[in-house]
């Protein structure tokens, strides 16, 4: 069974400006990984080349064991969320959804899953009107049942719980609990903690484009130099601290 996702060296540059920098990664299939790191670590570059939206410089990169370059294989088994909701103002929740069925011939039971969703995400009494009365909340989750509705192997998800008030939040913590169990794997990128926490089997670690640290969460949050325990929170500004900079946390230890 090849892993969901795997990446040998992978790099991007933009001009001068290296944004990923030899990144190997190995995800399992069925499982959460947490993709951690500062604003411009290169999260979002990697997430566009692992969906096919932008080429990597060099290396290498396989979905579900086909490699990126091969566009059409790559597509069929990925859903992405962008940070910012790809929704059309002038539709509705309910032609936003069909219309992404049609475009990505889905079939029929992508089809079927239309109203499940709405009314998952508490949007069936809103279903029909323009997305352009929306929301930040309701637009992120129209986004989210788009992305979700072809049943993806594996999902790129930016900041899912984003604008979303406590009771929407749970509910996409334990759809994405629910579709590892499934056997789906999701690859979640955020700022919010404690979903990694709670979600994550495995969390990577991003800081200028090169990959400092991965583990558990458990094993992130151990502190093997001192043999002491720190919360995710403590671990990510250790592991994301810049060298040279007084009093911060890597040159503490
Ligand atoms: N199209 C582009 N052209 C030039 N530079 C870019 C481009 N896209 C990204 N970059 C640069 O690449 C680096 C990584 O950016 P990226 O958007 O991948 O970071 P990120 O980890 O997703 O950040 P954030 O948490 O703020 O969303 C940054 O220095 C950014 O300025």
């Amino acid at each position: 069974m090849p892993a969901a996702i795997e990446t040998e060296a992978l790099t991007k540059t933009y001009g001068d400006v290296t944004a990923l920098s030899g990144l190997d990664l190995s995800i399992p299939q069925g499982t959460v990984y947490g993709f951690l790191g500062p604003n411009g670590a290169g999260k979002t570059t990697t997430m566009r080349i692992l969906t096919t939206l932008t080429d990597p410089s060099g290396g290498d990169a396989w979905i579900e064991g086909d490699h990126v370059a091969d566009r059409d294989a790559v597509v069929d088994h990925v859903g992405y969320l962008p940070e910012q909701p790809p929704v059309y103002d002038e539709l509705t929740a309910r032609e936003q959804l069909s219309y992404l069925a049609d475009l990505r011939d889905l079939g029929a039971s992508a089809r079927d899953r239309i109203d499940p969703l709405l009314e998952r995400f508490e949007l069936l009494g809103d279903a029909d009107e323009p997305i352009r009365t929306y929301s930040k909340g309701m637009r992120q989750k129209t986004a989210l049942a788009g992305t979700v509705l072809g049943d993806p192997d594996v999902l790129f998800l930016d900041e899912p719980t984003s604008g979303l008030d406590p009771r929407a939040a749970r509910t996409v913590r334990d759809l994405l609990a629910e579709l590892a169990a499934q056997g789906r794997t999701v690859f979640l990128s955020t700022h919010v903690l404690p979903v990694v926490e709670e979600l994550a089997d495995s969390v990577g670690v991003l800081n200028e484009g090169r990959l400092v640290a991965q583990g558990t969460p458990t094993e992130l949050e151990h502190r093997a130099e001192t043999g002491t325990e720190r919360g995710l929170e403590d671990a990510f500004l250790d592991l994301t601290a810049e060298l040279g900079h007084p009093g911060e946390a890597v040159l503490e230890d």
